[in-house]
């Protein structure tokens, strides 16, 4: 296995251009698929998570051209569903985002298709998408485990009408239920049943679905409103924003150091969630700057510990983790049960994890407690092919001590260059 050590750091200093954000990135390329028209889409995000959905979209007969960087895509739309005479089997790797908004994609497309991905995605729920779209006609079959993926579907189109889905494991689901609604032939209404988390990805839906022309009822967050036989409509051009969780990593660092670090790519126009994590550092201490696109953040010496409701910013919170260990006094971060459903059991692992470096650690059934050790403890880090595992470990390094990042390329899911950047700004 391959490992990084990282030489203990003082602090960052410096400018980082984000790359594009994951979770626009593949809802662009779906909906510019589905769309009517040509699309061009500008800063795509360089990283495995988009290669399996382009992978996939070709394979599901989408023509477009990628440029050299991979960072442009010129995209020819079908003006509907997908409309494939072979049976496919589509890997989609252990991305969430391509996963569960292509299964209700494939679901009202006419074919056949096997939808597979890593051993981790099969350990990932998404019975409670199945369970909203079979009401509807839906024919998927579970391969393995019910309940989870690989899938067969037998896609077909769909009438639409009234839904309920539940949200309380994974906003994923009803992102993905939105997004093929526009398509069925009729109206539909649907309803969240019981409590939805990570609220704010349900914005970046809505929100992309408006620029491909369709607009949905949202209210307040309880049941959506979507009109039906619609046709997506290109906007062109379009440019994703930076990575705002992404982004987390260089901010927190600064806040821990002196700083200042600014992001360029992502700011309080921007509509992920997650740029509202220097929100909670600046709670914790830190100096925050923000403009349209970028957000800067200094540190002032002194960072405190906080008890913080997080589940608005599942991805972000884990780097607050991390930050916990060189705050003073302990930190709380509470209704995070998801953590336990992403690319590992997070809560699990976060906890292991900080223990080796000499946090003393509470792990809860939804939240984490940490208490930070006086001193960082040199550790090799298991990151359980989560890349933020990884890129959170790295804020370890402002201890007196060596951190060994253990198979540090599994930050090729969203950011394959992370380590190089953090190096770049980091000084000892
Ligand atoms: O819709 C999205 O782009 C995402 C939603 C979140 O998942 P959950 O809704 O499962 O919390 C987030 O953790 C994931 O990285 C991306
Ligand atoms: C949970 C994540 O990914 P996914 O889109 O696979 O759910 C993540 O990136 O932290």
């Amino acid at each position: 296995m391959e490992t990084l050590t990282l030489k203990p750091i003082s602090t960052v200093q410096g400018e980082v251009t984000l790359p594009g954000s994951k979770s626009l990135s593949n809802r662009i390329l779906l909906l510019a698929a589905l769309a009517e028209g040509e699309t061009t889409i500008t800063n795509l995000l360089d990283s495995d998570d988009v290669r399996h959905m382009l992978t996939a979209l070709k394979q599901l007969g989408v023509e477009y051209q990628l440029a050299d960087d991979n960072r442009t895509c010129i995209l020819k739309g079908l003006g509907g569903a997908f409309n494939v005479s072979e049976p496919q089997t589509l890997f989609l790797g252990n991305a969430g985002t391509a996963v569960r908004p292509l299964t209700a994609a494939l679901a009202i497309s006419e074919g056949q298709f096997t939808v597979t991905g890593e051993p981790r995605m099969y350990e990932r729920p998404i019975g409670d998408l199945i369970d909203a779209l079979r009401p509807l006609g839906a024919e998927v079959a579970y391969l393995k485990d019910q309940g989870f993926p690989p899938l067969e579907i037998n896609g077909q189109p769909l009438a639409g009408g009234e839904v309920s889905i539940k949200g309380n494991i994974s906003s994923q689901y009803l992102t993905a239920l939105l997004m093929v609604a526009p398509l069925f032939a009729g109206d539909t209404l649907i309803r969240v049943d019981g409590e939805l988390v990570s609220k704010p990805y349900i914005d970046i839906t809505l929100d992309t679905m408006a620029k491909f022309g369709v607009t949905v009822t949202n209210n307040n967050y309880q049941s959506f409103a979507i009109s039906g036989g619609q046709t997506y409509q290109s906007p062109g051009r379009i440019m994703v924003e930076g990575d705002a969780s992404s982004a987390s990593y260089f901010l927190a660092a600064a806040a821990i150091g002196k700083g200042p670090v600014k992001v360029h790519g992502t700011g309080s126009a921007s509509i992920q969630g997650d740029a509202k994590f220097a929100d909670v550092l600046e709670q914790m201490g830190a100096k925050v700057t923000y403009s349209d696109m970028w957000i800067e953040v200094e540190g002032t010496g002194e960072l405190n510990g906080v008890d913080v409701d997080l589940n608005h910013i599942p991805d972000a919170a884990m780097t607050i983790a991390t930050t916990a260990l060189f705050a003073k006094g302990p930190t709380r971060i509470r209704n995070i049960y998801n953590w336990r459903v992403k690319e590992t059991d997070r809560l699990s692992a976060m906890a292991t994890e900080l223990r080796k470096v000499g946090a003393v650690v509470e792990e809860g059934e939804d939240y984490i407690h940490i208490e930070p050790p006086e001193k960082i403890t040199s550790a090799a880090i298991d990151t359980y092919n989560d890349h933020r595992m990884a890129m959170c470990f790295s804020l370890a390094s402002f201890g007196d001590a060596d951190i060994i990042i253990n198979d540090p390329k599994c930050t090729s899911k969203t950011f394959p260059t992370y380590f190089s950047e953090f190096a770049r700004i980091s000084k000892t």
